[in-house]
């Protein structure tokens, strides 16, 4: 089913289709009639760029949007270090709060962390569970947690190193970003590229928002190729939605949180940052909805890999081998004859991080519960636990709809992901006994083999 915004009570405006060029004015005529930068642009507001990509960057890839602002983003005071005890931006394995381990992990939900947690808002909650890479070479990624009860105030954040993927597990929340608002809902993503200042805002009746970020140190999501799919399907165009444009003219003391080799940084100004009162350009924040992701699947017998749900792709510079797919596992239904259906047993060369946003995963029979995550390392050996195994090499087979009130989704990436001190240590989170999901798989291989050699013997 999909939950369209007037039943999840979306009270905003948005402009609808991925990567579209977007203009959008807060008060009429705000945008010049040709051009960037007129001598004096309209109301008296400033004209500023926000790259997404290299000047020169190809045009099919070119990504930059002009703001027409009521004062230039450049007037606030010097930027200083903030300590944050849980981000950690980088990832070798001699890297300090690093612990890497090649194990397969699963954590209980990490989106109910203790009492000692429960005084933060989204930036201070960020706590860095894994990750690739550093941003500073713009290579790899970051996986992050954030659990949070209080809306931030008067303060805005804005990441210089990466893009960030929202994916709310807990609670409605607000994103108020430089080109206006958007409501997000668990079973939503938000995606807000790197440069663009955000808040995050609990919405009214909602005591706590927590969910998982998947953050890119270099390129954008994009969708992903059909081929032979076709036009339509997947995550359709259309279904991406982008704000409208609103600004808010106040002279108030505001803190802007800057994220910069991944350590936070701040620095006050005298306005808000929120004063775009309109924008033109194909470098947005957006929201998707995964319900109304159009899962593909065989209608006829196997187990297709699961690259058919993917969502979106931030592709590295060899087509190959993206920096991170984001992938759904939605309610569909299987129709598959001759075929084990659940997630195969496998060592891929990716990594892949999972998370249950709710419900049950079709692979786990229990113990990956809503709000926890596992990571299996590349080539960590995984698939079906021991009672999954049984149940569906002896299922009957007929039409069967799987996932219904469940979503889970994961992070897959060509990089070796180290975890950090905090998500194997400090968290409290991880379930030691993972290992005993797959313990007791029967070798049935005797039962035959024994058959056969006796056959042979009264021969
Ligand atoms: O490991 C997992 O549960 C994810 C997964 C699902 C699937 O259908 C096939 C391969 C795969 O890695
Ligand atoms: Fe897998």
């Amino acid at each position: 089913m999909v939950y369209s915004d007037k039943i999840r009570n979306d009270p905003y405006s948005y402009q609808e289709g991925f990567g579209s060029y977007l203009v959008s004015e807060a008060v009429p005529n705000v945008l010049p009639d040709y051009g960037n930068n007129p001598k004096k642009c309209a109301y008296g507001l400033y004209a500023e760029q926000l790259s997404g990509t290299a000047f020169t960057a190809d045009r099919a890839n070119n990504q930059h949007t002009w703001l027409y602002k009521i004062r230039p983003s450049v007037g606030h005071l010097p930027l200083k270090p903030v300590t944050h005890h849980c981000l950690v931006g980088q990832f070798s394995p001699d890297s300090p709060h690093i612990v890497p381990t090649p194990t397969q992990l699963r954590w209980d939900p990490l989106t109910e962390l203790q009492d000692d947690y429960s005084d933060d808002d989204f930036v201070s909650s960020l706590r860095t569970v894994c990750g690739a890479g550093d941003a500073q070479t713009r290579n790899g990624l970051a996986i992050h947690l954030f659990v949070a009860t209080k809306s931030m105030e008067k303060t805005a954040f804005y990441n210089s190193d990466g893009n960030f993927l929202v994916l709310p597990v807990i609670g409605d929340m607000d994103i108020k970003t430089e080109l206006g608002i958007m409501r997000i809902f668990p079973g939503d993503i938000a995606v807000i590229p790197r440069g663009f200042k955000f808040t995050v805002m609990l919405c009214q009746g909602t005591e706590k928002i927590a969910g998982y970020v998947l953050e890119v140190f270099n390129g954008h999501f994009v969708l992903p190729e059909l081929g032979p799919i076709g036009a339509n399907c997947l995550a359709n165009a259309r279904d991406f939605k982008y704000p409208v444009s609103a600004f808010e003219d106040i002279d108030e003391e505001w803190t802007i949180l800057n994220k910069f080799l991944g350590g936070l940084y701040t620095a006050t100004q005298n306005h808000s940052p929120y004063d775009v009162v309109g924008y033109h350009g194909n470098y947005s924040p957006y929201k998707y909805d995964l319900s109304k992701f159009c899962a593909v699947g065989s209608v006829s017998f196997d187990h297709p890999d699961p690259s058919i749900f993917t969502v979106l792709t931030c592709r590295s510079d060899s087509l190959r081998t993206p920096i991170a797919d984001f992938i759904i596992f939605p309610p569909r239904w299987l129709v598959a004859e001759h075929t084990f259906r659940p997630p195969y047993f496998h060592r891929n060369c990716m990594t892949e991080f999972m998370v249950n946003v709710r419900g049950v995963y079709d692979a786990k029979a229990g113990g990956f519960l809503p709000g926890g995550a596992s990571l299996h390392s590349m080539n960590a050996a995984h698939g079906p636990d021991v009672d999954t195994f049984e149940q569906a090499s002896n299922a009957e087979l007929g039409p069967q709809k799987v996932g219904v009130g469940s979503l889970s989704v994961m992070f897959e990436s060509s990089y070796q992901l180290a975890t950090t001190e905090w998500a194997i240590q400090i968290s409290n989170k991880v379930q030691k006994d993972y290992h005993k999901v797959w313990d007791g798989f029967k070798p049935y291989f005797r039962n035959y083999h024994n058959k056969w050699i006796g056959q042979i013997a009264d021969d």
